[in-house]
């Protein structure tokens, strides 16, 4: 069972559903006053957890749309080639953004995906992501909303992948070492 190749559970799920109802509040009452549309960005694929829990904890009516974006391929640390697998449906100019995304590591995907948004002229862009590992950061990130803090360790589930399974643990954990072997 896939269980079984849990070495510890780092995040409950209890844990997890009370963080992302405070990002809920917070960014509800950042944004209950503003006129434009407001576009929550999902990175997919390591963020769909993330982001079908988070929007529902948001009560303002935004609108959704989704990148795909990879860099990891099946290792556990990034190739710092970010390939746009696809792109926003929307012409997001004058709009605001809410960029939501599972974790910021090295940094690589997301500074390169800010680029690519600002250069779209939304009114605004903010970050929330669920993880950020400052230890491993390459290039700066600034995240507006953020999660935990983690330490410097390889994690699964909720989203996040080793070679491509564990996302539909519904916990994050770090893996035997032995499944790397
Ligand atoms: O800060 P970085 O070092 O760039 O790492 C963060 C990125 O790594 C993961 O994506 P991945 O490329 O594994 O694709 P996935 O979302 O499909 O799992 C994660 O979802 C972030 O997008
Ligand atoms: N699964 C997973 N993907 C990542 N991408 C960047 N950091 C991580 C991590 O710790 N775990």
């Amino acid at each position: 069972m896939m269980n079984d190749d849990i070495e510890k559970v780092v995040y409950s799920e209890e844990t997890l559903q009370a963080k992302i109802a405070e990002l809920g509040r917070q960014i509800t009452e950042d944004y209950k006053d503003v006129k434009e549309e407001i576009f929550c960005v999902g990175i997919l694929k390591g963020a769909v957890m993330f982001y079908t829990d988070l929007v529902r904890q948001i009560d303002l009516p935004v609108h959704f749309d989704f990148m795909i974006a990879s860099s990891y391929g099946n290792g556990t640390s990034t190739s710092g080639t970010v390939k746009i697998l696809k792109d926003l449906d929307y012409d997001v100019e004058g709009k605001h953004l809410i960029i939501i995304e599972d974790i910021i590591d090295s940094g690589t995907t997301m500074n390169y995906l800010m680029k690519y948004f600002k250069e779209r002229k939304p009114k605004s862009v903010k970050l929330c992501s669920l993880l950020s590992k400052p230890s491993r950061r390459v290039v700066d990130v600034n995240i507006d909303y953020c999660g935990f803090e983690v330490p410097d360790e390889f994690l699964v589930g909720y989203g996040l992948d080793y070679a491509e399974v564990y996302r539909n643990l519904p916990y994050i954990g770090v893996l035997k070492p032995e499944i790397y072997a």
